[in-house]
């Protein structure tokens, strides 16, 4: 799958910080089954690389490694088998280095000047991060003017009550959140329940 059809995979993307031992392969089969397969597992935690190795067994998951800032990171997430790459800013170093992993990519960017570095990069999905501080929906919408081929996943201060706006904009794929995976403690039925919220909200789109 090439970055556009992971995007277009599913609405919502869970951006899942991983921590301590738990069943992640438990985890991912609960977001696939509540159709919300793509997953991304920020690289900010120890359990994370282990986590995506196990996830990646779960069929129908396609799992992703999230906060790769570094080279180092991104041959742990591809010799784990992450199937996508995500990092929060944009750098030509990482950047290149990711097209020569061969794996698909989405930087973040929140400026035209990214935008702007990403297409001489041959990069035109970004993850618009950090969506809510960056202006939000009037700045995606500014920011995509002058861009119209460039689609966006926004990520950061994306909750179930704004969810639908951004996913209403034409430029926008996808969109990227924490709320759906609370940590230590959260349970598969508590997941479930929160995913199976969001799909009832988006079905009355
Ligand atoms: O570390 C990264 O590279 C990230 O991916 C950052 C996350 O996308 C945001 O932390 C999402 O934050 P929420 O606003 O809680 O949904």
């Amino acid at each position: 799958m090439n970055i556009d059809e992971i995007m277009r995979a599913a609405p919502v993307i869970p951006v899942l910080v991983l921590e301590g031992e738990a069943d992640w392969a438990e985890l991912a089969r609960v977001f696939v089954g509540e159709g919300l397969p793509v997953l991304e597992v920020t690289l900010r935690t120890k359990a994370a690389v282990d986590a995506i190795r196990t996830m990646r067994e779960v069929p129908g998951a396609i799992v992703g490694a999230g906060t790769v800032v570094e080279e180092w990171q991104l041959a742990e997430a591809k010799k784990a088998g992450s199937q996508f790459i995500v990092s929060p800013g944009l750098t030509d170093h990482l950047a290149l280095a990711v097209a020569k992993a061969r794996i698909p990519y989405l930087p973040g960017i929140s400026t035209a000047g990214d935008v702007m570095r990403g297409l001489d990069l041959g990069l035109n999905r970004f993850k618009f991060f950090p969506a809510a501080a960056s202006g939000g929906i009037p700045m995606l919408k500014a920011l995509t003017g002058p861009f119209a081929d460039v689609r966006f996943c926004p990520t950061g201060g994306i909750r179930p009550d704004n969810v639908q706006e951004w996913l209403a904009l034409e430029s926008v794929l996808c969109v990227g959140g924490t709320w759906l995976y609370a940590g230590p403690g959260d349970t598969t039925a508590e997941v479930a329940k929160r995913a199976r919220a969001l799909r009832d909200k988006l079905a009355t789109n």
